[in-house]
């Protein structure tokens, strides 16, 4: 039987309009669309990556930002070991409706079994309304990896997912839980031995 390797479930919740899509369409397919139209319900799509010589399999599921798609959104937070909430740094609205979604997230996740990033997109618009240190701020506040991104021009989002993934790699839960699938698949790391990882995006804290 082949090896069932390491299966990982993301979750992207946010206001719509942020770029949940278009950072997913970026980071699976390396296309952005200008005019992209909003998701409903829900999006799935898988991609494979290797870090520190672990071959891994995402499952990323895009969620419906849009008010009437709401409701739909707890249920999908079931099984998720990394969640991205993301705004949009040029819509303050986006950023100050967070803690909405943050209460959302305490109400889903635990911080045990789930690993939580604050993404701000859209750097590459002109109109910032929302600053680096703001969102750092909130970050530091309620525990979150942070990093800002533009889906437009690929800037920080390879490091996103990559830095998301890594810190649930290191995370005793997810061992656990993953102790039933048998034969890892251990791959040559060498190439996937990133130079300047994560320089100036991203902050664990
Ligand atoms: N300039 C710029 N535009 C972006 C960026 N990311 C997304 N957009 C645009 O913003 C609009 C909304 O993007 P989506 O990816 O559909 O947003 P969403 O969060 O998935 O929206 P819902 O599906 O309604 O939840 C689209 O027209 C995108 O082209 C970005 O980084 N820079």
């Amino acid at each position: 039987m082949e090896p069932a390797g390491l299966t990982v479930k993301l979750l992207l919740v946010g206001d719509s309009g942020v770029g949940k899509s278009s950072l997913l369409r970026r980071f699976t397919d390396g296309t952005f669309e200008p005019r992209l139209k909003p998701t409903v319900g829900i999006d799935i799509k898988v991609k494979k990556m290797v870090l520190e010589g672990r071959a891994v399999q995402l499952a990323i599921w895009d969620t419906a930002g849009q008010e009437r798609f709401r409701a739909l959104t707890p249920s999908y937070y079931r099984g998720a070991q990394g969640v991205v909430l993301v705004y949009d740094v040029t819509r303050k609205d986006t950023f100050t409706g967070l803690g909405e979604w943050l209460n959302e997230l305490e109400m889903h996740t635990t911080t045990s079994s789930t690993v939580k990033m604050l993404l701000g997109n859209k750097t590459d618009q002109p109109g910032r309304e929302v600053e680096r240190k703001e969102g750092l701020q909130l970050a530091r506040k309620h525990s979150l990896l942070f990093i800002e991104t533009s889906a437009k021009t690929e800037d920080g989002v390879q490091q996103a997912f990559e830095e998301l993934v890594l810190k649930i790699l290191q995370t005793p839960y997810f061992w656990e839980k993953n102790t039933f699938r048998k034969g890892i698949k251990l791959v040559d790391s060498s190439a996937q031995q990133k130079k300047g990882f994560c320089s100036g995006h991203c902050l664990l804290i």
